[in-house]
């Protein structure tokens, strides 16, 4: 089965990110490589991880017109990652062209990287989403319209929070990826996420995949945390 924690590397420089996987020795890794580090290194810290053998999402949240998405999404399609993403707030068709993308880049005999999409940023609360982006819902329907126009569109899940699993478990299936960050430790401070959970009620609620940052990152002990949240996430106790 396939790892179910995923590490964010928000790091600024490879040489960031070798001195904290240096913590983990040879355990194999599900990592996420996100803009900060993605705009700096380039494809090279994809070729670094993936020389290490570890799991990759690249966290690049593509949105834009259906023609450039389709482009880029042939691209990042032949580093041969795991897993990427849109926004989902860019309609069916530009979801649909980041498929086609993808489906074009995968180089022969690979499979095709799981795509899913934002559906709200887990630092957006329902006040932010009604008053600022003026979406006249509350966030679990704008959750759920935004999952069901992804799953209309193909796309293998979607990036919510925790407290929208059991929702899109019942209107979108089993199979249907939940990808849940705004994961923290009980004792962790919220930082600048809204919706947040503990890796434990994440597991009670059915998240596929939990993405872990700074409780992970920041910790003193990055691999007794990390075990400690894998512990929450399959359901063991410490
Ligand atoms: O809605 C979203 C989408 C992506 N993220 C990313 O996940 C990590 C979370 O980091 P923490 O340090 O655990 O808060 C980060 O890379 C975000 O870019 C998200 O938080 N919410």
């Amino acid at each position: 089965m396939s790892n179910n924690v995923i590490i964010a590397l928000d790091f600024s420089s490879k040489q960031e990110v070798e001195t904290f996987l240096a913590n983990f020795g040879e355990e194999k890794l599900y990592v996420k490589v996100g803009m900060e580090l993605f705009y700096k290194e380039g494809n090279s810290i994809i070729t670094y991880l993936k020389e290490k053998g570890h799991q990759i999402f690249l966290d690049l949240k593509l949105h834009d017109i259906p023609n450039t998405v389709k482009s880029a999404m042939r691209n990042l399609a032949r580093l041969d990652v795991d897993m990427v993403n849109v926004h989902a707030a860019g309609g069916s068709k530009m979801m649909q062209a980041a498929l086609e993308g993808l489906q074009e880049g995968t180089p022969e005999g690979k499979e095709r990287p799981l795509c899913i999409a934002v559906t709200q940023l887990t630092s957006t609360t329902e006040e932010v989403m009604q008053k600022e982006l003026m979406i006249p819902l509350t966030l679990n329907v704008a959750v759920v319209q935004y999952a069901k126009l992804a799953k209309e569109s193909g796309l293998d899940g979607v990036v919510c929070s925790v407290h929208e699993v059991a929702l899109l478990r019942q209107t979108c299936g089993e199979e249907f990826a939940t990808v849940t960050p705004g994961i923290r430790l009980a004792s962790d401070s919220v930082d600048d996420q809204a919706r947040v959970a503990t890796p434990e009620i994440a597991r009670e609620k059915g998240s596929s995949y939990i993405v872990v940052g700074r409780s992970i990152t920041k910790a003193s002990n990055p691999l007794h945390t990390y075990k400690l949240v894998k512990e929450q996430m399959e359901g063991q106790t410490v």
